[in-house]
């Protein structure tokens, strides 16, 4: 019987592996407008994962996602535990320090406070799409200011493609 010719499997370095494993999270959240995932890494070994969402146990249909709503305490926005929180809480007893975030959306400041505090020492990120908002310019002093270097990520693959099938590898990836 002839061998079916296999594609031959690539190697994906640690910032593409990792953030596209970031991007795979954030399919899991309910946000229909954002949907952001992050990932906890040390020395080149996952710790943790985490996705935006609504706090354990609130459901994720009594407020309205869009931000249309006109008092704050009806919009999703306050109560939406962010993908870099949750992957903080999902770390269990795990000690953060010397860690990299990946997360595909620039940290707001709360959470830059808590990369600050677990002892995170470096940030990757995908988009910085709010870079206007006051709280992301505080998120980008209070990082700068704790020593965290943060860069951003540009991917070296044009596509990422993930196959349901158990039997063989699920990944192809495109080299730009
Ligand atoms: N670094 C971030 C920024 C935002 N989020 C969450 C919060 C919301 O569910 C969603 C969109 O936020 P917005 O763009 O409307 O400010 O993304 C997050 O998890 N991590
Ligand atoms: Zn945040």
């Amino acid at each position: 019987m002839a061998e079916k010719s296999r594609e031959k499997p690539i190697e994906m370095d640690d910032d593409n592996f990792f953030m596209s494993l970031a991007f795979l999270t954030s399919d899991r959240s309910k946000d229909p407008v954002t949907q952001v995932g992050a990932c906890v890494v040390k020395d080149g070994i996952l710790i943790s994962t985490g996705y935006n969402g609504m706090p354990w146990g609130c459901s994720d249909d009594i407020l309205p996602w869009d931000g249309t709503a006109k008092n704050e305490e009806e919009n999703k926005r306050p109560y939406v535990c962010h993908a870099e929180f949750n992957a903080f809480v999902n770390r269990g007893d795990k000690d953060l320090s010397g860690c990299t975030l990946y997360t595909g959306l620039f940290p707001c400041k709360d959470c830059a406070k808590l990369i600050v505090q677990t002892g995170i020492t470096t940030v990757v990120y995908m988009s910085d799409k709010h870079k206007e908002k006051k709280k992301y310019i505080i998120a980008r002093d209070i990082l700068e200011k704790a020593n965290v270097e943060v860069r951003e990520f540009v991917p070296t693959y044009s596509k990422l493609t993930l196959k349901s099938s158990a039997t063989q590898n699920p990944f192809t990836a495109s080299q730009k």
